[in-house]
């Protein structure tokens, strides 16, 4: 036997100290929003350790700020592995977040922890930290590790310390989810029927989606292995962004503009300017048009029935944002773009449902909301918000759904109730504008579509799109990310807190019915559709089926 293999030496790993409890702050990947939002991240860990302190515990930070970096967030997967090491793996651990994240970086080691987890969010619209903690939270319940959740404006309310003694005391915390109820047996309905009958066709006819490079920012939650996809008659086309690069610089200059011109006769605004790095300019909006008549062309290529991209990791540093071409693709309404020997137009008349930030959940979602939509002759324009913040207004909780981006025109109203801003610099390096605007009142489905147990479920709901006089509506743009479209939703039947305890992702999906009438029946055909897919079906709040 050989004396000379090299064994690895395993550092001894540090025994947690009764009383202790340490944290973790997980950031972004771009080191300007890691700076930018660090100032919010700060006050906001003062005030979870205060809470700490007062209920008798220690904190400790497991990991220092940077001086070089001018930020103390964990900002990579490696650096999340080397920080874990530190820590006790019998600890109580709580992850502090004020900002959108990047579950990866640190669900290796929450994968392995084995003291109890407390993932917290600072109730506030100013960066998306409540939005961070959902991704977080679904990529754990993905990932079957046990973790509790709480949220807070600044962990003074009763509410919040109460949650937050009952999980130092006992390592749990669990919240009232009493609003969802499993899908009782269906109706004989017509709906149900075509519910049924989209599922068969679907699952014998197939769908394709296709991902242009999968995982965006770190949201394990929103990959969907082949193994569950497949079941719905769903597959992926891997497609890469550089292949999308190269399409769109095959797109001659005329024909980009000719898609600024019909949005010009739309009636869009575009808020424009000269400086590339802070202003939106021509120059960006000619690339964002080249990417929408690229995607149509390499979606038609492989026959896709909806697409994703991914942009902002890669992308970001070599055209402007994608969200512009995403929300265009989203809606039936369209500048035509044709075949490249221009014979056919493509996709005449209808959206080609766009998943943005490569987020397979939604692409399930959008592609059964686009086949019954359509069966149904309703307009099929769906979109993902991220649940992003909310308050009450007049005696009911309204939420503030805001996508990092775009939305299809139609839940403005139209191009003439759209505009287009520069997307923020700290996440956008190269600009591009928006396609944004204020949603429409109106009544909505809303969903997700998410992994737990290591099978497929979607959450179904109600609501209802309000309207908010404009100064309501400008204080919440301003206190979230002006830039964005926006929607005021109330949600039947479920309340703040029950959304937050249960939704298993940083996104939900929406779109309109015609009246609460025609919602109702729509979702009854989602539920039946899902339900025909083996996909396990949740009702949350006030659902009539
Ligand atoms: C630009 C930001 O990173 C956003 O993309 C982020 O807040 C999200 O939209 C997460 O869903």
């Amino acid at each position: 036997m050989s004396s000379s293999y090299t064994f690895p030496v395993l550092a001894e790993q540090p025994a947690a100290e009764p009383g202790v409890v340490h944290t973790v702050a997980s950031g972004d990947l771009r080191l300007s929003a890691n700076v930018t939002c660090w100032p919010v991240q700060q006050r906001f860990e003062a005030d979870v350790e205060r809470a700490v302190t007062a209920l008798g515990h220690r904190v400790r930070r497991a990991h220092p700020y940077d001086a070089d970096q001018g930020h103390g967030f964990i900002a990579s997967q490696r650096q999340g592995i080397e920080v874990f090491k530190t820590i006790p793996p019998d600890a109580p651990l709580i992850v502090v977040e004020a900002v959108w994240q990047y579950s990866h970086h640190v669900l290796a080691g929450l994968r392995t922890h084995r003291g109890p987890i407390l993932v917290v969010a600072n109730w506030s619209g100013e960066f998306p930290g409540l939005v961070g903690l959902l991704g977080l939270t679904a990529s754990l319940t993905k990932a079957g590790v046990a973790h509790s959740i709480l949220w807070s404006e600044n962990f003074t309310d009763d509410w919040a310390v109460a949650g937050l003694r009952t999980w130092l005391e006992t390592g749990m915390l669990t919240h009232d989810q009493s609003h969802v109820r499993d899908l009782p047996a269906l109706p004989d309905t017509t709906e149900v029927a075509l519910g049924r009958a989209l599922a068969a066709q679907l699952q014998r006819e197939k769908a394709i989606i296709g991902v242009f490079d999968e995982g965006c920012m770190g949201m394990y939650n929103a990959i969907i292995d082949d193994e569950l996809l497949n079941p719905l008659g769903i597959y992926k086309e891997r497609l890469s962004q550089s292949a999308l690069v190269a399409e769109m610089n095959r797109v001659p200059q005329q024909e980009a503009q000719a898609v600024r011109d019909w949005l010009d006769a739309a009636g869009m605004t575009f808020h424009t300017g000269t400086d590339e790095a802070t202003e939106l300019t021509d120059a960006q909006l000619l690339s964002q048009f080249r990417m929408y008549v690229a995607a149509l062309r390499i979606a038609d290529d492989f026959g896709l029935d909806a697409v994703g991209i991914q942009y902002q990791q890669g992308l970001k540093d070599v055209v402007p944002a994608s969200d512009l071409a995403e929300g265009l693709l989203n809606n039936a309404e369209r500048p035509p773009v044709r075949s490249r020997d221009g014979a056919r137009e493509l996709y005449a008349g209808a959206p080609l449902p766009h998943f943005n930030e490569v987020d397979e959940g939604v692409a399930v979602d959008s592609l059964v909301t686009n086949r019954i939509w359509t069966a149904m002759g309703f307009d099929p324009a769906t979109t993902l918000h991220d649940i992003r913040w909310g308050e009450e207004y007049d005696g009911r909780f309204v939420w503030v759904m805001e996508i990092s981006g775009s939305v299809p025109a139609s839940h403005h109203g139209g191009y003439d109730k759209s505009w287009s801003m520069r997307q923020p610099p700290m996440y956008f390096p190269l600009g591009g504008g928006t396609l944004s605007g204020v949603s429409k009142p109106g009544e909505i489905v809303w969903s997700r579509v998410f992994i737990a147990d290591g099978i497929l479920h979607v959450d179904l709901g109600r609501g209802t799109a309000v309207e908010l006089p404009e100064e309501e509506t400008r204080r919440r743009l301003d206190a979230t990310t002006p830039q964005w479209p926006i929607m005021h939703a109330v949600l039947h039947g479920v309340d703040r807190d029950q959304l937050m305890a249960r939704h298993k992702a940083n996104h939900l999906n929406v779109a309109y019915a015609p009246d609460a009438d025609a919602a109702d029946r729509a979702l009854a055909a989602k539920a039946a559709m899902f339900a025909s897919l083996g996909v396990r079906v949740h009702l949350c709040g006030d659902v009539r089926i």
